[in-house]
């Protein structure tokens, strides 16, 4: 019999798990280098703000769904913040409501884009996709794959100086999504980092959580490609939102 193979320490193993980070998140996407250094055009930041909804809508459903597996309560009571992150305690609050905002900002209604009609296809299969990874996958997967936040803030950070440096739309209510990720987050993650990493103790375990985190970066990664493809190249698939649809009428608003 071939002897079991030993996991890595915690450090090497957190080291690999940001390497995935460095190598894999979507922060190294043309699209952010566009969107951040003021070279979109006023339709592609749309089409950014209608299909990156889709994603936040999905967040705190993807969280229900893992605490519906969760049978420590210990868990769950940590979980539960992110649901009221995104969805607030009452209405018109959290980071749904504060990424409408961002949509009216850039004179889309935001009645349209809470529809999420428009959609592209792509945006819709990668992020489903992850709602089903952290439905259907083990415990210990379905934190890895959120652990994509270790890098979020710096791409919040980003985001915030290149859209107040280079778009007229963008101040501070507009932004207040991302100012307030800036807090959340960290939390947030150093929590699901110190769970995988107590509990990817075995070589195989800590292979699945690298997994989780590669396919989670490959969600990103995909939303932006057809994103590109569609409105930097122009190739818009049926269906798809169409620049001129579902604007803000400023004179009646
Ligand atoms: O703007 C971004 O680049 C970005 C990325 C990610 C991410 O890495 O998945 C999240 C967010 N933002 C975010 O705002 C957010 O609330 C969030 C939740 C999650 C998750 O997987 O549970 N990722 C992200």
């Amino acid at each position: 019999m071939t002897p079991a193979r030993p996991p890595q320490s915690r450090e090497d193993f957190e080291a690999r798990l940001r390497a995935i980070g460095a190598e894999r998140y979507h922060d190294r996407h043309p699209f952010h280098a566009r969107l951040h250094g003021g070279d979109c055009t006023p339709d592609e930041v749309r089409a950014w703000v209608i299909n990156r909804y889709y994603y936040q809508s999905r967040i705190p459903m993807k969280d229900a769904a893992f605490m519906s597996r969760v049978d420590d309560p210990a868990l769950r009571r940590a979980w539960r913040k992110r649901m009221e992150d995104h969805d607030g305690s009452e209405a018109g609050e959290g980071g749904i409501a504060r990424w409408l905002k961002l949509a009216r900002a850039v004179g889309l209604d935001p009645d349209y884009v809470a529809t999420s009609d428009g959609v592209l296809a792509g945006t819709r299969f990668a992020v489903d996709g992850y709602v089903r990874f952290v439905r259907e996958m083990s415990l210990l997967e379905a934190v890895a794959s959120s652990l994509t936040e270790l890098f979020a803030p710096k791409i919040h950070a980003d985001r915030i100086e290149g859209l107040l440096k280079h778009y007229a739309f963008a101040d501070d209510a507009a932004l207040s999504y991302f100012r307030k990720r800036l807090t959340e987050a960290p939390d947030d993650v150093a929590f699901g980092l110190a769970w995988v990493l107590d509990h990817a103790d075995t070589a195989e375990r800590q292979d699945a959580a690298a997994a989780a985190l590669t396919f989670k970066t490959d969600v990103l990664w995909t939303q932006l490609d057809a994103l590109w493809g569609a409105y930097v190249e122009g190739r818009i698939p049926p269906g798809a939102w169409r620049p001129g649809e579902g604007l803000l009428d400023r004179a009646a608003a």
